[in-house]
């Protein structure tokens, strides 16, 4: 590379960087992206690039493949219904734990590795829920244990972390109104809670796809944008199944409520966040309006 070229990128950035700076971005890790710790470290760094460019970040972290290694090593099975963890009381120990313990102040310590200034909060301290009323796909209701849904937010530590202009790092739990204890959250449902209650300018899931994809099991059918009612058609044809059916439902039900424009990226690859926030052509997925 020429240092012309490193020049050209610079002020390929600079219209973003003017038009995002003291914009607030919710940024979910998903656990799918974190097997490789060189490489969420890189997106960690990245997070702190965004940080130094006056942009204000907030990362909702998943967890799901070390939270069912951890199920598997205590003798659990892990099992999921309609995407979601069936949770019983012995194995949300092992979610708050893999979460609260290992992967939360793991991101944190990464962040801080760089510079960057984060701090983890619990989701239980955000997030208010109650539980799921889940049902199969006959339509019969399932008990799906400790699973709950964000019913609202509670935002004054959050803000006093971003008022001192740290990084807040949040795990899917959130804190049951009738009992107080742990629900378990999809990551992907927390984090479109949180970034329609404080209307981000963007949401970004980072995940193990280069974006949406036409046909899941080839990387090169990259959907680059999408509208909210394709998605719902791309749901109904099958297209998107599995992990991806929460994130694009909650993307979808972000821009409803006012988040202007939701991201999917590849969160292994070495700076697909720069690259989709500070360049023309992006290298994701986009969900407009
Ligand atoms: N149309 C699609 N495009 C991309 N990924 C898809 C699609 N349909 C299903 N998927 C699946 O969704 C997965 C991502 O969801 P998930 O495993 O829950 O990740 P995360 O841990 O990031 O939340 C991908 O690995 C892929 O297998
Ligand atoms: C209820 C439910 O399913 N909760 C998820 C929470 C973690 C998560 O969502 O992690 P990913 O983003 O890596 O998928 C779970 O237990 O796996």
């Amino acid at each position: 590379m020429q240092p012309i070229d490193k020049a050209n990128a610079l002020t390929e950035a600079l219209p973003y960087l003017q038009a995002f700076r003291g914009k607030t971005f919710l940024i979910k890790m998903g656990g799918s992206a974190m097997e490789n710790p060189e490489l969420v470290a890189k997106v960690m760094r990245d997070i702190v690039f965004l940080e130094v460019a006056g942009i204000n970040p907030i990362v909702v972290h998943g967890g799901g493949k070390a939270i069912s290694a951890a199920m598997e090593k205590a003798g659990l099975e892990a099992k999921f219904i309609g995407g979601f963890r069936v949770t019983t009381d012995e194995a949300i120990d092992i979610v708050s734990r893999v979460l609260s313990d290992e992967i939360n102040p793991g991101i944190v310590r990464m962040i801080r590795d760089f510079g960057g200034k984060a701090v983890g909060i619990p989701g239980n301290d955000v997030f208010l829920g109650e539980k799921l009323k889940a049902t199969d796909a006959e339509g019969n209701r399932v008990d799906l244990g400790r699973v709950g849904e964000v019913v609202g937010c509670q935002l004054s530590q959050m803000d006093a972390v971003r008022r001192a202009e740290i990084v807040p790092v949040i795990s899917p739990l959130a804190c049951e109104i009738s009992t107080g204890k742990s629900l378990n959250i999809n990551a992907d449902l927390a984090a479109a809670a949180l970034a329609k209650e404080l209307r981000v300018a963007k949401l970004v899931y980072l995940s193990d796809v280069p974006g949406l994809l036409a046909d899941p099991k080839d990387p090169s059918t990259l959907i680059k944008s999408v509208t909210r009612s394709e998605a719902d058609q791309l749901i109904a044809d099958g297209t998107i199944s599995g992990g991806m059916i929460p994130k694009i439902r909650s993307a979808v039900d972000a821009l409803n409520a006012g988040v202007r424009k939701v991201h999917f990226v590849d969160g292994r690859l070495p700076h697909a966040l720069l690259l989709e926030i500070f360049t023309d052509g992006g290298i994701g997925t986009e969900v407009v309006r």
